[in-house]
């Protein structure tokens, strides 16, 4: 089991009684999943605005509705092939949206360091994500990886609340694309089996 997937695991017991109300009020799963993405739209927003610690407000906030749309889709039997493709779409453009953020913020505050930092870093999540997906498309399994979604949402999230997002995005930027490379070795590994 992957850290994110104990994470998730244990964090259950607590998104329940969410999961529940929704379930009651007959929210979709993937209207959670869209309100997940504006959420996390609106903390770019608020980046690029240069409300940081904002933005790192809202990420905590709507940061579980990722966890909370699967678990909804499960506990309701309203798991789906088009459910589980919008998830992970959405997860993608909310990333490029959180960077958005970010990229116009260091601009307007003259960093050049900084917009490379957030260049690398999208690059870097985007390129993990896509060697999974390209892996699973392939009927290979590749959640393996240092920095998930869940480390690097996490990562950034604690670099935006206490204001050391450069030293975070320095890490990020390079375990970003260390963990595609793991997932690039660990596809290969399983393609000589
Ligand atoms: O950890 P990643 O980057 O593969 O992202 C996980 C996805 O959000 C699942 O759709």
């Amino acid at each position: 089991m992957t850290f994110t997937e104990k994470v998730k695991t244990r964090s259950e017991p607590f998104l329940l009684p969410l999961v529940r109300a929704l379930a009651r009020v007959k929210i979709p799963p993937n209207a959670v999943s869209i309100a997940g993405f504006i959420g996390v739209g609106l903390a770019g927003l608020a980046i690029a605005l240069g409300h940081i610690g904002w933005g790192g407000i809202l990420l905590l906030v709507f940061g579980p509705l990722d966890a909370v749309d699967g678990l909804l889709a499960r506990k309701t039997n309203q798991a789906s092939t088009f459910g589980a493709f919008l998830d992970s779409t959405l997860d993608r453009y909310a990333e490029i949206a959180l960077f958005l953020g970010l990229t116009y913020y260091f601009l307007k505050e003259g960093s050049t360091i900084g917009v490379l930092l957030s260049f690398l870093t999208l690059t870097g999540s985007l390129m993990v994500s896509y060697a999974r997906a390209r892996a699973e498309g392939l009927k290979m399994e590749c959640k393996v990886g240092l920095f998930t979604r869940f480390e690097r949402l996490l990562a950034l999230t604690l670099g935006l609340v206490t204001g050391f997002v450069l030293p975070v995005l320095v890490i990020l930027a390079l375990l970003t694309h260390y963990t595609a490379l793991q997932r690039i070795l660990h596809v290969y590994r399983q393609s000589r089996k």
